[in-house]
């Protein structure tokens, strides 16, 4: 928390106080401290806190006080990686303006191109995308449709350092073509890990091909990658037996009845899981970009409704969701980024709560989990709650066959078809995988 104590004195209005109060919001963190009073002064803004700080509420809350004194349509963009991050803010927004008569619109790829089109035609006040599929709307629809962007004053880019990356560099571009010039606007940007890209936006905003930005920015960073409530842990695993540890972990003493999401790296492993795990009697459910949306969304929603205690997910999870119960983060298998570790692990430990992250290090991953040290400035200690040889042999056997009966299911879905057919299915959908 910060020396400010309160949203008032930073400058929101009544109805905006009463909204985040019927929130349980009160006391400002430091980013919204810091960034909220200038981004009411109307500058651009670069906004670099850890995970779980109050990003959100950081660019929502001066753009919602702002709009509510000329509350027209299209006022502000946010551009965000994933469609459930996506999401989650427009709900926030919808959420913090239901006094006022808000209208969000949800732009993001896997939902009906033709419904989008006409929630944009009514003009909303606010639109959160994902890049590719505003793109594809700002190249294949009429005046009447997105004409309207070209008068927003605002544009923010959440997770800015992944939207900055070159998988989104042509729909960033084609979505910020679409919107007044950097000096017209306000820009804001926001991440847990702040990259040279980003920064090198601030010193050279409109030279050397980089996207022209930022017309007058501020900039507020934490020095410290991860919260301090959050236990960073690891357990030496031989390959094979990481199933066996996984069940053990999952059904111990301190994990028994916690909210659980297990990262892996990728969508077939996450799979197995999944079903392996389901013969074992736990509540779970997956989330990987290999799902169609519908199954995206009930995944989240039995997760976020306790309907499955364990969610198992790939990196389309890692950035930005906020489920508060969420205990423990297992990285079952280990990022090669070091930054994907730390928003891995941001899903828990969110908002000053507590939370775990334990990693799970098989021989191959030293050299990554030693990078990943180095990130966050930290070392990890030995988990101490799955350590008994015995038990985990006796776990082994019903785990293998478990994770057998898995396998033959997937052969006989003919996962690895079906996945092939979801992949060409996303790509006609959306341009990027990601979105
Ligand atoms: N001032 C505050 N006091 C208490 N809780 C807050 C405050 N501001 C935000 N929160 C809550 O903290 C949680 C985390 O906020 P948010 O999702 O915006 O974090 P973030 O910084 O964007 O994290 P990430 O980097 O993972 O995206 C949310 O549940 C939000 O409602």
């Amino acid at each position: 928390m910060s020396d400010i104590t309160s949203f008032k004195q930073l400058g929101l209005s009544k109805w905006l106080l009463d909204s985040l109060r019927a929130m349980k919001i009160t006391q400002p963190t430091t980013i919204q401290s810091h960034c909220i009073p200038e981004i009411l002064k109307g500058r651009d803004c670069i906004g670099g806190a850890k995970t779980g700080s109050g990003k959100t509420i950081t660019f929502a809350a001066p753009m919602l006080a702002r709009w509510s004194e000329d509350p027209c349509g299209m006022f502000g963009v946010v551009l965000t990686p994933t469609r459930e991050l996506a999401m989650q803010i427009a709900e926030q927004f919808t959420a913090l303006g239901s006094s006022m008569n808000i209208r969000v619109a949800l732009i993001v790829g896997g939902e009906s191109i033709v419904n989008q089109a006409i929630e944009l035609q009514r003009k909303p006040h606010f639109i959160i995308a994902t890049p590719g599929r505003l793109a594809h709307h700002i190249l294949n629809s009429g005046e009447d449709t997105v004409g309207g962007l070209k008068r927003a004053k605002y544009l923010v880019l959440d997770e800015a350092d992944f939207l900055l990356n070159d998988t989104f560099a042509k729909d960033l571009s084609t979505c910020i073509g679409a919107l007044p010039d950097k000096n017209a606007r306000q820009t804001l940007l926001f991440t847990a890990t702040i990259t040279d890209q980003v920064r090198a936006l601030q010193n050279a905003p409109a030279k050397g091909g980089k996207l022209p930005i930022f017309a007058y920015q501020v900039e507020s960073v934490d020095k410290v990658a991860i919260p301090s409530t959050l236990k960073v842990e690891y357990i030496l695993i031989p390959e094979h037996v990481k199933e066996a540890y996984l069940y053990q972990l999952l059904t111990c003493e301190n994990y028994i009845n916690s909210n659980v999401i297990i990262f892996v790296n990728r969508t077939a492993t996450a799979e197995v899981l999944r079903k392996t795990l389901k013969h074992l009697d736990l509540r779970v459910a997956s989330l990987h970009s290999q799902m169609s949306q519908q199954e995206r969304t009930n995944s989240l929603h039995r997760f976020r409704a306790n309907a499955a205690r364990i969610l198992i997910a790939t990196d389309v999870a890692s950035r930005g969701l906020d489920i508060p119960t969420v205990e423990l983060v297992v990285n079952y298998d280990i990022p090669s980024d070091p930054d994907t570790y730390i928003h891995r692990s941001g899903r828990t430990a969110r908002a000053g709560k507590s939370g775990d992250a334990i990693s799970f290090i098989t021989p191959r991953d030293v050299s990554r989990i030693a990078a990943i040290e180095e990130r966050i400035n930290k070392k990890m200690t030995e988990c101490d709650k799955v350590h008994d040889t015995a038990v985990i042999r006796k776990a082994l056997v019903k785990v293998t066959k478990a994770k057998r009966e898995s396998l033959m299911e997937m052969e006989k879905e003919n996962f690895g078809e079906r996945r092939k057919i979801q992949r060409r299915k996303n790509m006609m959908n959306d341009k990027s995988l990601r979105s």
